[in-house]
Order: structure tokens, then sequence, then C-alpha cells
């Protein structure tokens, strides 16, 4: 069942459109990541249900209680709702320990062991509880933030790009702290990110924003392979994009005759594929180009880039001279063709359908 529920929600500044009928729902317990270009209206949705910011129209309920609603506007401090914003936004004439105990009681006798604990959640050290924030490091701060914010026990957390500032390391372990936490917690929450991959990871549900509508949402693993449109599609990640003719669950395109995922459509279409379902073999005997499979199409290869565990290979198709652009199909650094070489590709799985017909 739903814990929160967003429905119809409208905000506009002057004549710039904010958000435009949005609607979201988060379950119990879950973790929401959304993701959008910037301007897309991310943080005006967190911070209209943080309560920080006023809707024109919609509603907002947590665990069936309504915060927004004609007539009705919870303030931010009775939501029960935490917030842990991009800089952490720590009171700096405070020391971490007060920082921490800002949402706790001040005559509660167990304030002490409980702002302990919560260091303890966030893997901090002891030592650092009487430091001033400047005197933490960015990603230590982080942690000081979310403490915080966990002292009041909330119902729902609301993190707006907590780790963007810090480099990839730090990320991705405090990353990993804050998700362990708030499970442990069973604390919903919902992450606004500009990181895809760390959507695609830390997320049960991931929502696209585009222009102040939400666009789509779901489990990270359909967003990823089943994006509604083009624009999804690359905006989750690398895409092959390929014009096919479709008939019955067929698609006929330049890498040759592939399955599609979707329904019964035919036509002209556009078919969508990630990268690391195309594999590449270097086509040392011609003569056998096409003989085992018909997912299989052969090309040369125009460029390679060297990335580490990873790299890139342009191939041009054979059999589209008239493809406009080189597919850029990820290696192994380990066996990389050489330009000029002709190559096999190899695909797995279905190819993806748009919703979106072809106008
Ligand atoms: N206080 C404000 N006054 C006027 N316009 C605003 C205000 N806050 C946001 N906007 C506008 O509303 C739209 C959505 O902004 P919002 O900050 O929600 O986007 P975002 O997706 O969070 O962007 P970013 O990823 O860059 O943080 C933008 O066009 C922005 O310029």
């Amino acid at each position: 069942m739903s814990f929160l529920q967003v429905q119809g929600l409208g905000k506009r500044y002057g004549d710039a459109v904010a958000l435009e009928d949005v609607d979201l729902s988060v379950r119990a317990g879950s973790r929401t990541a959304i993701v959008g270009r910037s301007g897309s209206g991310k943080t005006t949705l967190l911070r209209i249900v943080a309560g920080f910011e006023t809707a024109d129209r919609g509603r907002i309920l947590l665990d069936g209680r309504p915060l927004v609603e004609a007539g009705t506007m919870v303030p931010a401090h009775r939501r029960g709702i935490g917030y842990v914003p991009q800089d952490g936004a720590l009171f700096p004439h405070l020391s971490i320990a007060d920082n921490i105990a800002f949402g706790l009681e001040r005559n509660d006798p167990t304030r002490r062991t409980r702002i302990l604990e919560l260091l303890e959640a966030v893997e901090l050290d002891r030592q650092m509880l009487e430091r001033r924030p400047h005197e933490l490091s960015g990603g230590q701060q982080q942690r000081v933030a979310l403490a915080r914010a966990l002292a009041r026990k909330p119902a729902l957390m609301l993190l707006d790009e907590p780790f963007s500032a810090l480099d990839t390391g730090l990320r991705d372990s405090l990353r990993r702290t804050v998700a362990r936490v708030l499970c442990e917690a069973d604390i919903a929450t919902i992450l606004v990110t500009h990181d895809q991959a760390e959507a695609l990871s830390f997320a049960d549900q991931v929502a696209v924003m585009r222009e102040g509508r939400l666009t789509q949402a779901g489990p990270p693993q359909e967003l990823y392979h089943r994006p509604r449109d083009r624009e999804t599609a690359t905006f989750l990640g690398d895409a092959i994009i390929l014009p096919a003719e479709v008939e019955n669950g067929w698609a006929s395109c330049s890498l040759g005759r592939l399955a599609v995922a979707g329904g019964p459509r035919r036509g002209a279409a556009e078919i969508m594929l990630r990268p690391e379902q195309l594999r590449l073999v270097v086509d040392h005997d011609h003569a056998a180009n096409g003989g085992d499979g018909g997912s299989m199409g052969w090309g040369r290869v125009v460029d390679v880039e060297f990335g580490g565990s990873v790299c890139k290979v342009a191939v041009t198709l054979g059999n589209a001279p008239g493809q406009p652009a080189p597919l850029l199909l990820r290696h192994s650094s380990m066996d990389l063709p050489r330009i000029g070489s002709r190559v096999r590709i190899h695909v797995q799985g279905e190819a993806h359908l748009f919703d979106t017909p072809l106008s």
C-alpha cells in the first residue's frame, strides 16, 4: 500500500511551470529516486512534500493523513519528514553533538545515548562530537546532516542530492551507508539525484521528471530496459537506437532480425538495445559470416577508444551502409580489435520497442 501519495500536484513561479499534474506513490519502507535534467522540477517536488514550499494545486497524503489539500497545509515541523539538502546545512556555530541533538528534546534523559547511537549508525567517530562542522570533511558533514535528520525519527526521509559534492569513492560508500541506515530504520526515502547510475543502484523505484511532469516511474530494471521513449532511454544510460520494420514480434534492422518485447505492433518503428546486449567478435573467417543464428550483424571497426576496464569500439554496419553514425559498442580491454578489422555483432535478449509509434 502507498505510504506517500502525491496527486495532481501543480506549481508555477510566475509564468514558469515548475510542476504539472504530478502523481507519485511511495511504498512504506521503500526507496525512490527522482531523476531528471536540470530545471525539471525535482527540488520543487521535494520541497513541497517537505512543507518548505506551497503547491498551487493537488494533494499530498502521508500514511493516509492529508498534508496538503484544499484548505489543509500541515506545517513542515509537524509532518514527521526528514530533509537532507545538498550542502547538509549544518549550524556552523554549534558542535556536532548539538547539531545532531537539535531535533531531540532538551530534557530527554536518553539524549546522550541517542546522539551516540546516531553517530554510530552513520559511522562517525565519537571524537568528532565536540568539533564544529568546518572541522569535518564534506562526507563527514553529510553523515552528521543525516544523523540530525534521523534524530527526529521521521516517517519519510527526503534527500536532495546529498552526495553530489563528494568524489566518486566517498560517494559510493556514503550512499551504501545511507541506504543501510534507512533500511534498518525502515524509513521510506526519496532521493533526488543527477546521477543515473546512483538512482538505478539506490532505489527500488525510479521516477523520471521532464519539464515539470513525471514521465515514467517504476522499478530500475524496468525503466532501464523498457523506457517509454527515446529521451528516457538515453537519459538513463547509453542506448543503441535503430530504425526497424516490425512484424509479429520480430524487428528487421541493420543488425539482422531481432526478437522484440512489446505488443503486436507492425510497421516502421525505432528499437532500442543497451550496449551490454551486443557482443563483438573479430571475424577472422569471412565465409562464416551469418552462420550462427539470426541475431547477428557484421561491420567494420572505425575507431577504438581505450577506457580502462571497459573500452569503446565504433563500428559501421556492413548491411547498413546508409547508417548515419557508427555504433558505439563496449568491449573488454583484453582483446581490442584493430581499426579496420571486420567484426561480427551478436545480440543477446530482446530489443525494446518504444511505446510511441513513429510519426
Ligand atoms: N523560487 C523560485 N522562483 C522562481 N522560479 C523557480 C524557483 N524555484 C524553482 N524555480 C523554477 O522552477 C523550475 C524547476 O526548478 P527545480 O529547482 O525544481 O528543478 P530541478 O529539477 O531541481 O533542477 P536542478 O537539477 O538544477 O536542481 C525551474 O524552471 C526553476 O527555474
